[in-house]
């Protein structure tokens, strides 16, 4: 990957600078449970403020797939902000026009501003031009720090660099420097784990780490396309129909790699997606036809753990159940559990696994926490991501 410019490579003071920051952050009724994404964007925040450039700051929240939703607004992200930075924070209700034109015209050196969910506008995913040219308009300089949102061609993550110089934040560089370190002579046994509920997204990444890693071990909301693939009955369990015979040539291909693929052999049912909802451990060949399967069940995550213990290289993204429920936390605790245990290098990507080692107080015990999920899976594939690409070159 070519070098780029980073923030280091730029004069700041004074100027409007456009920062794209990942503040995806897990919410619940309007609070945020897991604050790890604003934090680790804070370094950059600090720098831009200590260099007295003007910190206009954009981000996502969630899906909402060009419409405003209230609850996606990211009004606690900036109180959130405001308090990790010990600064006002002035919050706008929109990314672009009138408002944000002027309350832009009128920062002083050092203000920070965070605009409104970039993703209320259907033009933020389209990389629409006009969008991209109105977030540039804002703006001297394009910073980007979102490593979460890097493997996504967006207008406030690519598109934006096509009309002002654009650089690299501190955690987009850290980010890509650690994975790279880990991945560049991995240590073996190499294991990967894979779940989380963004199947679409993550099941193409398994066609690449089946060349890399010695074991792959499959849990989360993806398990349930490779059990369907396979014959088994998964009632109401999350299902990517066009995707099974995908994962039917990804369990042939690790058997000709000799790459271990490792599938639940139990899991929790459960007959609703509540806290409150009747469950049982039934192994994989009886979930009722009415059911959906939320966690890999206890042996599941016993023979995962042995697995992870045995490994020098772990690179684990997405949940292995719905671990914000507490009956469905179990299988996600004993792989961070078993994580925290190996004495192999460790490394946790995406927001929401995150979250979840941080919820059990394992994350000290981690070599590397990324921000990035679906991000970490891209860069480890080799793919490029759009949002480092887009960046100037460092020449
Ligand atoms: N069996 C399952 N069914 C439905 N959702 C699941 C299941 N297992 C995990 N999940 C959900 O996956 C979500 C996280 O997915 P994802 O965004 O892909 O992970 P990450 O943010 O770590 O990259 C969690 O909110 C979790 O509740
Ligand atoms: O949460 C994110 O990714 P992750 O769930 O893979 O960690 C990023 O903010 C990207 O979000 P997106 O997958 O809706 O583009
Ligand atoms: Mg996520």
């Amino acid at each position: 990957m070519k070098l780029k410019k980073t923030m280091k490579d730029v004069q700041l003071e004074g100027k409007r600078v456009f920062c794209r920051v990942d503040f995806n952050v897990p919410m619940e009724e309007g609070n945020i449970t897991d604050d790890t994404r604003i934090r680790a964007a804070i370094p950059t925040i600090q720098y831009l403020i200590g260099k007295g450039a003007k910190v206009i700051l954009a981000s996502h929240l969630g899906r909402p797939k060009g419409e405003v939703h209230e609850d996606m607004r990211l009004t606690a992200a900036g109180e959130r902000l405001a308090e990790l930075l010990d600064k006002p924070v002035t919050k706008l209700d929109t990314s672009i026009g009138e408002e944000v034109v002027h309350a832009v015209a009128n920062m002083q050196n050092s203000d920070v501003v965070l605009l409104e969910n970039v993703r209320f506008h259907a033009g933020e995913e389209k990389n629409d031009a006009a969008l991209a040219k109105q977030f540039a308009d804002l703006a001297d300089i394009f910073v980007n720090d979102a490593f979460g949102a890097a493997h996504r061609a967006h207008a406030s993550t690519a598109g934006i660099a096509e009309y002002i110089p654009a650089v690299s934040g501190l955690l987009l560089e850290k980010e890509l420097d650690v994975l790279g370190k880990a991945l560049s002579t991995p240590e073996r046994p190499f294991t990967a784990i894979i779940g989380g509920a963004k199947v679409a997204d993550k099941i193409g990444v398994i066609d690449h780490l089946l060349d890399k890693v010695d074991h792959l071990i499959i849990g989360g909301g993806l398990a349930y396309t490779f059990l369907k693939a396979q014959g088994y009955e998964i009632g109401k369990s999350l299902l990517e129909e066009d995707k099974m015979d995908l994962a039917m040539s990804f369990i042939k291909k690790a058997e000709e790699n000799d790459v271990k693929f490792h599938l639940p052999t139990d899991v929790v049912v459960a007959d609703d997606f509540s806290v409150d909802a009747n469950t049982k451990v039934v192994p994989v060949d009886s979930i009722p036809s009415d059911w959906e399967a939320l966690d890999i069940g206890p042996e599941t995550a016993k023979n995962y753990a042995e697995v992870i213990k045995g490994s020098k290289l772990v690179i684990w993204n997405g949940p292995m159940g719905v671990f914000e429920l507490e009956p469905f936390a179990n299988g996600t605790k004993q792989v961070a559990q078993a994580m925290a245990e190996t004495t192999g290098y460790t490394v946790i990507g995406g927001g929401d696994s995150a979250a979840a080692v941080e919820k059990f107080n394992l994350g000290e015990k981690m070599d590397h926490i990324s921000t990035g999920g679906g991000a970490s899976l891209e860069f480890m594939e080799g793919k490029a991501l759009p949002g480092v690409t887009a960046l100037d070159d460092n020449e």
